[in-house]
């Protein structure tokens, strides 16, 4: 068989979240393109395109149902389609307590698109995994069915892909391009705030898919019940299916996060106490944790030193918290938390009920009492609040404490064995 004889049976099948579909008719032409063009093919499509292109090739045989076409399947015209990050996959997602309940929602909603939680909504700050175990879904999903049809958009996303309907009187085809899918996965909801015509066609293609069992995942960046301007109709929507929370990773899952970076990224030899010191410096944000090792390992490469920790200390001056005052509103966290018999990860959660609410004031409290931190660095370590939400919790405490002996008698005794 002939170089030709191989290339010219192979057909474009499809182009879609940025993976080529190619059909070719025999396990021979299967085996050759799989191990010999297929660099090749990458490399052009490279090219010509300037994105990453993923390959796949199929039998005709296999493709049930399906026509090839001589030339590549036409893009839908709305084609806002973010391509998935296939780093973004439950493997390479370190599971902790403040990311546990989402992972396995996630995990679970992979397993049975449409089924177990639809939709799934997954709210919380900002570079904390939401968009990882999003797209760790459409991963999963597509790894058991390549032909399954994903969409993964940022809600910014369906906003321009609506208007631009709306300019081209394509709306037939734009609702086309999302109601004909297995899973739509939209990012960050809170930006269909205010926009009201949008919101509605979100409404309606929100009912088709959930109406017909097809999966739906958002994220947002809080609660949807609390995102401003937002309608009712589409709040409940939203939280109907599986509401869940992510929060900032306690330290050991930030060592863990960083141990897994480093091998990912093949940086060796990192001393325990360079990641330690690392993951108490940053504790609000994974990107920026990962942001943080990586700026370590090029300082030390620039200096030509190893990763010790006085290089840790000096490529990240002025970045992230004084792990002193980090590790004092943790240990805060955490004395109040086994006093009161709860969760660190409640104190730092939303829940509003009292057995909760009260401890996590009483934190807050103590954070301001026995650290440097600003009310807004406070209210970071406590789970992304707001400053004002924190001096509402100091007040509230302050004022008490002058009427209610027990609770005073509470605060001193945590504020006596927090006291170096
Ligand atoms: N638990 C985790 N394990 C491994 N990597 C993580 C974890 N959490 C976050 N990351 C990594 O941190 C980075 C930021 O995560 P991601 O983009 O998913 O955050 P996000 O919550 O969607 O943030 P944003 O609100 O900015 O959109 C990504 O590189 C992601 O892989």
């Amino acid at each position: 068989m002939t170089y030709d004889n191989v290339v010219a049976p192979a057909k474009a099948y499809s182009l879609s979240n940025g993976r080529l579909t190619v059909v070719v008719p025999t396990d021979y032409h299967l085996d050759f393109w799989q191990n010999k063009l297929d660099v090749q093919l990458k490399h052009i499509l490279k090219e010509e395109t300037g994105q990453d292109i993923d390959t796949r090739y199929v039998l005709t045989k296999d493709l049930i149902g399906a026509k090839p076409t001589d030339n590549v399947k036409k893009e839908p015209t709305f084609k806002e389609t973010t391509p998935l990050n296939p780093e973004y996959t439950f493997e390479t997602f370190v599971e902790g307590r403040s990311n546990q309940f989402a992972y396995a929602s996630a995990y679970g909603a992979s397993e049975q698109p449409g089924l177990l939680y639809n939709p799934l909504l997954i709210y919380g700050g900002v570079g904390l995994g939401k968009t990882h175990l999003m797209q760790a879904i459409a991963n999963a999903m597509l790894q058991r069915n390549p032909n399954a049809k994903i969409k993964y958009v940022t809600s910014e996303n369906f906003v321009n892909d609506y208007i631009n309907s709306i300019k081209t009187g394509t709306q037939e085809q734009f609702r086309q391009a999302y109601r004909d899918l297995d899973a739509l996965l939209v990012d960050d909801v809170q930006f269909l705030s205010s926009k009201n015509e949008t919101q509605l066609e979100f409404f309606n293609t929100f009912n088709v898919l959930h109406d017909n069992n097809k999966q739906i995942v958002l994220t947002a960046d809080q609660n949807p019940k609390e995102i401003p301007n937002l309608t009712e109709r589409l709040v409940s929507r939203f939280v109907w299916g599986l509401t869940v929370e992510i929060t900032p990773p306690d330290l050991e899952t930030r060592i863990a996060i960083l141990n897994r970076k480093a091998d990912e990224e093949h940086i060796e030899n990192v001393p325990n106490e360079v990641f330690n010191f690392i993951a108490s410096k940053i504790n609000t944000n994974v990107r920026e944790l990962e942001g943080a090792l990586m700026r370590v390992r090029v300082f030390a490469q620039l200096h030509s030193q190893p990763m010790s920790l006085s290089v840790a200390k000096e490529a990240l001056q002025g970045i992230g918290e004084d792990a002193s005052t980090e590790l004092n509103i943790d240990l805060i966290q955490k004395k109040v938390a086994a006093y009161f018999n709860i969760n660190q990860s409640d104190i730092t959660g939303k829940k509003r009920v009292k057995n909760i609410v009260v401890p996590r004031q009483i934190a807050m409290y103590l954070s301001r009492e026995l650290t440097d931190n600003s009310l807004p660095r406070i209210g970071r370590a406590f789970g992304g609040k707001d400053h004002t939400t924190v001096l509402h919790a100091i007040d509230k405490i302050e004022k008490q404490i002058g009427q209610d002996t027990q609770l005073k008698n509470t605060v001193d005794k945590l504020q006596n064995d927090l006291r170096p």
